[in-house]
């Protein structure tokens, strides 16, 4: 369980989170979702303490992350993978290299192990061949899939997606969502998705939360989004859901 409370950043006058208060469950999904701005990637950067809040706390299994050592924060780190915006893939390696990245990182894993486990991983994505290519001969649907492949390349139990989705046309956001399905199933991980797909959302949360002017506006699952009487909610989702101009 991931527990933040009272959680406050600033960027100079610019209050993004305010006091933000969230339990997130293991071995479920969460998607965030929220308006540009709201604080959504600020919030996730908190979760693998890329950025540091000025106040409040973020709790892992009773664990504080603020007060992690440098041991148990490597020790932490090592339990995430991140699906960053754009891929985020090391252009200058091929695929076979970037996936391995983080084995070679956080395990001793041989090299014929390694080999054998970016293999696999490029299967679960449902990739071919391509270990020998570099991020820029691919398709952006298929960099996010490599760059899936390196987010689950040491079976972490938490996966951190920002945005996924954007960008892809709609037969490869249903084949990454399906994807983000597949993979929390398989691995039983703790999954958190930063999306603007309501559409997405809606068909693979356990739980959404939405973010307004970094607090939550609501958190419930799709059917209680779905029926909020929140004017906010209802017209954020309006043009997904109902269709509206
Ligand atoms: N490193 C930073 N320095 C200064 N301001 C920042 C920094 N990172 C984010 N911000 C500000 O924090 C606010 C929230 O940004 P954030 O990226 O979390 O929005 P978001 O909800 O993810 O938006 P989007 O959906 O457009 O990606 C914005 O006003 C942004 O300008």
């Amino acid at each position: 369980m991931i527990r933040i409370r009272d959680l406050h950043k600033s960027f100079g006058k610019n209050h993004v989170l305010r006091g933000l208060n969230l339990d997130i469950e293991k071995g479920r999904i969460t998607v965030i979702i929220g308006g540009s701005g709201s604080g959504k990637s600020v919030l996730l950067k908190h979760l693998i303490k890329l950025m540091e809040p000025d106040s409040g706390t973020i709790e892992f299994d009773g664990q504080v992350l603020g007060r992690m050592n440098s041991r148990e924060l490597l020790n932490f780190r090592r339990q995430f993978g991140m699906l960053f915006q754009e891929s985020a893939l090391f252009d200058s390696m091929t695929v076979e290299e970037n996936i391995a990245f983080p084995m070679r990182e956080h395990t001793r894993w041989s090299k014929a192990e390694i080999r054998a486990r970016v293999r696999e991983k490029l299967d679960m994505v449902g990739l071919g061949e391509v270990e020998d290519r570099l991020p820029s001969e691919l398709s952006g649907g298929m960099r996010k899939r490599v760059g899936l492949a390196r987010a689950i390349a040491i079976d972490p139990q938490y996966i951190l997606y920002d945005e996924p989705t954007t960008g892809l046309d709609p037969i490869m956001t249903r084949s990454i969502n399906r994807l983000i399905l597949d993979t929390n199933a398989k691995l039983g991980t703790t999954s958190i998705v930063i999306s603007h797909d309501i559409k997405g959302a809606l068909k693979m949360a356990d739980r959404i939360i939405m973010l307004h002017y970094g607090d939550i506006l609501a958190a419930g699952t799709p059917q209680e989004i779905l029926e909020s009487d929140n004017e906010t909610i209802q017209s954020f989702i309006a043009y997904d859901v109902k269709g509206e101009l």
